[in-house]
């Protein structure tokens, strides 16, 4: 089963949702159609997907379509956007992937009864790992919403007050996982491997540690203990680690992004 969709705001997000849904095939590359205000991306979308894309919103097209992804920024103006929506009295499930705008301020802002979803959407649709957090607005039909919302991630249906937080934490998720990466990556370099070599061994003891925590079920201070033998080596990395800003470091930035969301969606 296809549904046809049709997306205002053609930037990374709504690009790294739609190769996922066009890769497992739940859209058709002649059935989805995207508006974004920039004519170069909207030719870019156009050359590399096969998107019909375009500057302007078709309004015949966005009336037939069954899906509306709305993906701009919460700076831009998502306001006359939803207007438009509203005013073409469209019968689509029309989801939101807006940092911190609310289904309150997509619905007033609609200005008619739409079937509005609310999600954030992780960024690593290629992988098929990641978890969307998503909230069913009050008309909206889960049934319809979730083979698309499927087709890039795994999806979390979330209390609306979890979103924001949800935002900072899942979805920001992999940007700390990089950093750590970094971190790791060139204390390797710093102790004398190549890049290379810091690079290759950081990545496999990151999806092995990571694996090992799915596989054992076991809480990571008993993963430790068995790493860190008496006196060793490893505790006594792990008493720079416990005698750094590194845990704190974390869990500021989470609630940095937390908070952060919050505000986007305030201002808009
Ligand atoms: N990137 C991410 O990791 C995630 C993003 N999100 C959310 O996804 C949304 C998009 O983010 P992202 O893809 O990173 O941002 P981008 O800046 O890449 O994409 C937004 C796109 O919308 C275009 N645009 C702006 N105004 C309009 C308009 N009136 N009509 C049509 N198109 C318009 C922009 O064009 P121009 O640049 O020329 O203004 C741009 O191409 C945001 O709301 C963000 O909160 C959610 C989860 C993760
Ligand atoms: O940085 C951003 O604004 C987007 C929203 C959540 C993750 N990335």
């Amino acid at each position: 089963m296809t549904v046809t969709v049709y997306a205002i705001g053609g930037g990374q997000m709504v690009e790294a949702i739609l190769r996922a849904a066009l890769r497992n095939k739940i859209i058709e590359p002649e059935a989805t159609v995207v508006t974004d205000v920039s004519e170069k991306r909207v030719n870019y979308l156009h050359e590399n997907y096969g998107v019909d894309a375009q500057t302007t919103i078709n309004e015949k097209k966005l009336k037939s379509a069954e899906i509306v992804l709305l993906g701009v920024r919460p700076q831009d103006d998502w306001e006359k956007i939803t207007a438009q929506i509203g005013a073409a009295e469209v019968s689509a499930q029309v989801i939101s992937i807006i940092a911190g705008v609310t289904l309150t301020q997509l619905q007033t802002a609609s200005n008619t009864e739409i079937a509005f979803t609310r999600i954030i959407p992780n960024t690593l649709t290629d992988t098929g790992y990641g978890y969307s957090g998503v909230t069913l607005g009050e008309r909206a039909e889960r049934e319809l919403v979730t083979p698309f919302l499927e087709s890039f991630g795994k999806v979390d249906f979330i209390p609306e007050e979890q979103i924001d937080l949800y935002t900072g934490y899942a979805v920001c998720g992999p940007n700390y996982v990089y950093n750590f990466y970094i971190a790791l990556t060139n204390a390797g370099v710093l102790s004398g491997l190549s890049r290379k070599q810091a690079n290759a061994i950081a990545l496999e003891n990151l999806k092995g540690a990571a694996k090992f925590l799915e596989l054992t079920g076991k809480h990571p201070y008993e993963l430790l203990d068995i790493n860190n033998s008496a006196g060793g080596v490893g505790i006594n990395a792990q008493h720079e680690i416990d005698a750094s800003g590194f845990a704190a470091g974390i869990q500021n930035a989470v609630l940095a992004a937390v908070q952060r969301t919050t505000e986007l969606g305030k201002k808009g």
